[in-house]
């Protein structure tokens, strides 16, 4: 378990977002292959210098000198995107090695078995259509390559049945690689995309589509932090709907969920971009406003509950109009947010005792 840890511990090096699923994987992967690529080609080259090929043995060493640097890009952080120089770098030396394999032959012509190799690799570190195009490139060259009339482009002898069955065999997996890398990144956006309808649903309450209490506290943190950093003014308004009660009461639950949606975007109408608002309770709204004095709150709260009052209700032939009670906290640097969400609230239930359709600061 503790070897598993230490591995994995070892090929994440590198990744710089954790939650970045795709670019994990593609600098993992570029890690793993950079190494395993690098012992490989070791291990080849030795074997071509016992078997009296100097010139082969040279060039699988070269190559596995690469890989090994292409491995040490991500493990010292060299250069300003590691991915990107180390995954190009694996994938051009890749196809010279193929080029050069097919050229001589490799070892009793058994190199140009080793091409298979290249559609998952390309396609994998370029993606879909980088991949596809470089593979295209690859394959034209190769077509080339094998059947220029002249041997200049090849070293040894292929037959040409070899030839062609070689080129067929690697289009058509080279296709079946484009179709799978196609669906796997098809499916790699539908999970991101359900993953970020989750994420939004988890913040936001589904009958305002106001963010709710937990996406507001998570601004709270945010908020709270900058404003002691920076010593910016940050108030906080608690605000609840009057006698909503009665409200339900009188015109039905379906026309008391109609009003808490509407009161929610009549506000979020008069906020400014950088200000947000949660439904925190049933009728009861949290407006966060950054960089706004007590003052400065207790003016938007009077807009607001002017707005509230002047808005005119409809139920089936009756007309209606409620009205809004707040509570107006502005930070202090020696408040938690829970003081300051507990002083709002309690400015707002004094606002409510002393008659309600007002607010306190
Ligand atoms: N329609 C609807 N009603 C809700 C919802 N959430 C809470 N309520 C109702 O809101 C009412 C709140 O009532 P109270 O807490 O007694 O307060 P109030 O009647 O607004 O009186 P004050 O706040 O004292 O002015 C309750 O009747 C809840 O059922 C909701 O999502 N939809």
């Amino acid at each position: 378990m503790k070897f598993i840890n230490k591995l994995t511990t070892y090929f994440y090096k590198g990744v710089p977002d954790k939650d970045d699923l795709e670019s994990t994987q593609r600098i993992v992967v570029a890690n793993i292959f950079s190494i395993l690529g690098g012992v490989i080609t070791l291990l080849m080259g030795v074997t071509a210098l016992l078997n009296h090929k100097p010139v082969l043995a040279t060039v699988l060493l070269i190559q596995s000198c690469i890989y090994f640097y292409a491995h040490l890009i991500f493990r010292n952080n060299w250069f300003s995107v590691p991915y990107k120089y180390s995954a190009n770098l694996l994938s051009i030396s890749l196809i010279t090695l193929m080029v050069y394999l097919i050229y001589t032959g490799g070892v009793n012509g058994t190199g140009p078995l080793w091409i298979y190799l290249v559609p998952p690799v390309i396609l994998f570190f370029g993606g879909l259509y980088k991949g596809s195009r470089n593979l295209l490139l690859f394959i034209l060259f190769i077509s080339f390559q094998l059947f220029y009339p002249d041997p200049i482009l090849l070293a040894t002898e292929y037959s040409y049945e070899f030839k062609s069955r070689l080129l067929y065999s690697f289009i058509s997996v080279s296709l079946l690689f484009a179709v799978y890398e196609a669906a796997r990144q098809s499916s790699y956006k539908s999970v991101i995309k359900i993953s970020k309808q989750f994420e939004r649903q988890a913040m936001h309450d589904v009958l305002s589509g106001l963010l709710n209490r937990r996406g507001m506290m998570q601004n709270l943190e945010l908020e709270y932090a900058r404003s002691k950093r920076s010593q910016l003014n940050t108030s906080l308004v608690m605000c609840d709907i009057d006698y909503f009660k009665k409200v339900n009461d009188l015109y039905g639950h379906e026309k008391g969920d109609e009003i808490i949606k509407k009161v929610g975007q009549i506000f979020t109408g008069e906020l400014r971009k950088q200000d947000s608002i949660a439904r925190w309770g049933g009728e009861e709204y949290l407006f966060l406003l950054p960089t706004t004095t007590s003052a400065q709150a207790e003016i938007l709260a009077e807009k607001l509950r002017q707005k509230i009052q002047n808005t005119t209700f409809q139920s089936k032939d009756r007309q209606f109009n409620i009205t809004v009670s707040m509570g107006i906290h502005q930070f202090s640097p020696f408040d938690s947010i829970d003081d300051a969400v507990n002083s709002a609230d309690a400015k707002l239930y004094q606002a409510k005792s002393e008659g309600r359709n007002r607010w306190i600061s």
